[in-house]
């Protein structure tokens, strides 16, 4: 509602202009005074939009009037129209310098006096709107204001947490090496509050040297002005914690750009290293043991051979590979085998001088780098202490093992320049070793070399072998000591190589075994031996029992069930005709497994022979364990039957050992009358050797079978020695 104030001593003026006033709009309030202190002191204490005040007052004149109007706070804007003669120019003048806004002539036009009234009214009205929204933007802004500085004291609230809780050490230091600023992390680990640190050296707590290094590093930044590339540093905290810290040095500058201060930044890395670490130790170590590993055993060799070129000492690599192991395991369960493992982890890790590396390369393989030897004479030594140290009885489980290991060793220089020449050496001598007896170790020598590479060779002939059918199968014959007659034969694999040559098995099974060559070709002779037996049959011979030598790689590899009953399905060979010789190795090995095997073939009326019989463990559990036939008595123990008190006494024990086991005995390597007159007195029931006949083939067994089994039982006495040379030859 605007008001409108009047001053005028004089009431016809007072009333007119009231009244004209009023006129201008429905809302317009008027208060009319006759007296200026009157006026004022009302002004005081009331709103006012309009002033219409005349000049000449007895007691205050216009522009005084005025002066004192603005002289209050809320009136410093309020219009105010100050009424004049048309002559009183000075009195306009002095009005204006006082704060008129406008002037109208006495006597006032009505129509005027309304028109100003109405604009001024107008203009107080948008003036009174500036201001308010003026004042609310006022408001707004100083809200926003107020908001923006709580955001930023928030902000910088929780950018200080942050620098406290981030896992670095922060800390600005001035010119003098002085704490300006350093976080929680950085006091704690420095065993501090940030007070206690700020003006001090932030450093020093984590010794001398270290806070020395950052004083350089800090001038270096405040001379460079640039910051420091980052660089890693092992810290020493107060609890005595070794911790890695990744560190940066960066320039603080101030609002001219001046450097004021240093920031360090140090990361603590010290999980991740530790993770690091784990993970490097994991890839260079065995999982079992904690040896180093091939890969570990590898980068020392090359160090050493680095070592080597800039004039170093020599080193010896020593390959170990325990003997038999895998019968071990399979027998005992890896459980078992892995803490055996273990035990000779440690026992070889007690031989190792310091700077020496005991790693292992997987399985039941060892090496030794045995480092700064220059006489062979030394690692020959710390070989015998190996074989010594493996030769102590293991106990596992409160039972007792015996282990032993087969050593191979190379020597820097002599035997190998790098890294792989030296391991494939070792490798070759560790083989030699096996082949050599096992339990003892051998130093690589050139021709091991050209035998491996002549096995390469073989390998390749082999298999070729195989696929151009250049294997026979030669047959044996068994001859039971009571009928005189032959009732079985021994499939022996032959190969007739080109250019004539018969090979025999012994120059080529073993890498057969190796390469897994063995299980293609023992399928081979399998098929061939029922399917030949079966046609002696069909060619007007009685039933003959057939051999057949089955691998313990078979067994491990190939499903030995199913190859039986399709070879005797193939072949149409009655089962019972069909002998299986197992070596003790398949049984020590497989365990359950061969078992369940065996008795299913069993069941289809197959039988088994356990060959080799007394060379290996002649374990009476096995014999019990597994459906069992015949014993068949190594020939190392007919050899010397005559002459050898205790070859003819393990004989002995071994014929009664199967009689009483209700299990029939063979004697194979058979060669003289007197080792048959030997056996027969012994109550043994059949043989097999050369004093019958030497392996033959298909067509002269089928001969030797009708022209042997026409005549008597005994030995015929105008037969002389077997002749020692174990070339096929026909029947006499
Ligand atoms: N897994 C397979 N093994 C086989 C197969 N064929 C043979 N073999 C095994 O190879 C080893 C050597 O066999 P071989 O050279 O054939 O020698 C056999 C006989 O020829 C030899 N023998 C026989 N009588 C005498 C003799 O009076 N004196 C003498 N010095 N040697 C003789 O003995 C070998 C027969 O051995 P065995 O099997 O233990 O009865 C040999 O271990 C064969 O088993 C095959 O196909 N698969």
């Amino acid at each position: 509602m605007p008001v409108v104030l009047i001053l005028d001593d004089r009431v016809t003026n007072r009333n007119i202009y009231s009244r004209l006033a009023a006129s201008v709009g429905a809302g317009v309030t008027v208060q009319a005074f006759g007296d200026a202190e009157e006026a004022l002191d009302w002004i005081e204490r009331n709103p006012v939009d309009l002033i219409i005040t005349d000049y000449k007052m007895p007691r205050m004149d216009g522009s005084e009037f005025v002066r004192r109007v603005r002289a209050k706070p809320p009136c410093v804007d309020v219009p105010i129209v100050v009424i004049t003669a048309y002559n009183d120019r000075s009195y306009r003048l002095s009005a204006l310098e006082a704060g008129a806004t406008d002037f109208l002539l006495s006597p006032a036009d009505r129509y005027e006096f309304t028109t100003r009234v109405r604009n001024l009214l107008e203009l107080r009205r948008q003036q009174l709107l500036v201001k308010q929204r003026a004042h609310t933007l006022e408001r707004e802004l100083e809200r926003s204001e107020r908001s923006r500085e709580a955001l930023l004291r928030n902000s910088r609230e929780a950018l200080a947490q942050v620098i406290d809780t981030v896992p670095a050490m922060i800390s600005a230091t001035d010119r003098d090496g002085r704490c300006v600023f350093v976080n929680a992390y950085h006091a704690a680990l420095a065993g501090a509050t940030p007070n206690d640190l700020v003006g001090h050296d932030p450093g020093e707590p984590f010794g001398r040297a270290h806070a020395e290094r950052s004083r350089a590093l800090d001038r270096l930044v405040f001379q460079s002005a640039e910051p420091l590339p980052s660089y890693e540093e092992e810290v020493l905290d107060a609890n005595g914690v070794r911790r890695v810290f990744l560190t940066t040095k960066a320039p603080l500058r101030d609002a001219e750009g001046t450097v004021v201060s240093v920031l360090t930044t140090a990361l603590d890395i010290t999980d991740r290293k530790l993770a690091e670490s784990r993970l490097r130790h994991l890839a260079h170590h065995d999982g079992l043991t904690d040896l180093p590993n091939r890969v570990l055993l590898r980068e020392r060799l090359q160090r050493e051979l680095a070592r080597g070129r800039r004039g170093g000492r020599g080193f010896a690599l020593h390959i170990l590979d325990l003997d038999r192991f895998k019968a071990v395991n399979d027998a005992l369960g890896h459980h078992l085998g892995d803490r055996l493992l273990c035990q000779v982890a440690d026992r070889l890790r007690a031989l190792a001088r310091t700077g020496d590396t005991v790693a292992r390369l997987g399985g039941d393989e060892f090496a030794i780098l045995q480092v700064g030897v220059d006489d062979p004479e030394d690692a020959a030594a710390l070989a015998r202490r190996t074989i010594a140290a493996l030769a102590e009885p293991f106990l596992a489980d409160a039972q007792e093992f015996r282990l032993s290991a087969s050593i191979g060793i190379t020597f820097h220089p002599r035997d190998g320049t790098d890294a792989d020449e030296l391991l494939r050496n070792a490798d070759l001598a560790m083989y030699q070793a096996k082949e050599e007896g096992r339990d003892v170790f051998r130093f690589f020598a050139a021709d091991m070399d050209r035998r491996a590479r002549e096995a390469m060779a073989l390998e390749g002939e082999l298999r070729a072998a195989l696929a151009r059918g250049q294997f026979v199968v030669h047959y044996q014959p068994q001859v039971n000591l009571r009928t005189g007659r032959i009732v079985g034969a021994e499939a022996l694999l032959r190969w007739h190589r080109p250019g004539g040559t018969l090979t025999r098995p012994g120059d080529f099974l073993a890498l057969a075994e190796e390469t897994g060559l063995i299980g293609p070709i023992n399928e081979w002779v399998l098929r061939t031996a029922c399917a030949e037996a079966a046609a002696w049959q069909r060619e007007g011979l009685r039933p003959l029992r057939v051999s057949v030598n089955l691998s313990a790689v078979q067994f491990r590899k190939h499903d030995v069930r199913r190859l039986v009953v399709s070879a005797l399905e193939a072949s149409g060979l009655d089962p019972v005709l069909l002998d299986l010789e197992l070596t003790e190795g398949i049984l020590l090995e497989n365990d359950e497994t061969v078992a369940q095997v065996l008795r299913d073939l069993r069941r289809l009326g197959v039988r088994f022979s356990i060959d080799d019989f007394g060379t290996g463990y002649s374990s009476l559990n096995y014999i019990k364990n597994f459906p069992v036939d015949r014993l068949k008595i190594d020939q190392s123990f007919i050899r010397n039957l005559r002459t050898d008190p205790s070859d003819t006494a393990i004989v002995r024990a071994i014929i009664n050992l199967g009689h009483s086991l209700g299990l029939g005995v063979i004697a194979e390597g058979v060669e003289t009358v007197e080792q048959v007159t030997q056996l027969i007195a012994e109550g043994c029931d059949e043989i097999q050797g050369h004093y019958y006949s030497h392996p033959v083939g298909t067509q002269e067994l089928q001969a030797l079978v009708r022209r042997m089994n026409g005549v008597s039982a005994a030995p015929p006495r105008d037969r002389q020695a077997g002749d020692g040379a174990d070339g096929d030859r026909g029947a006499p």
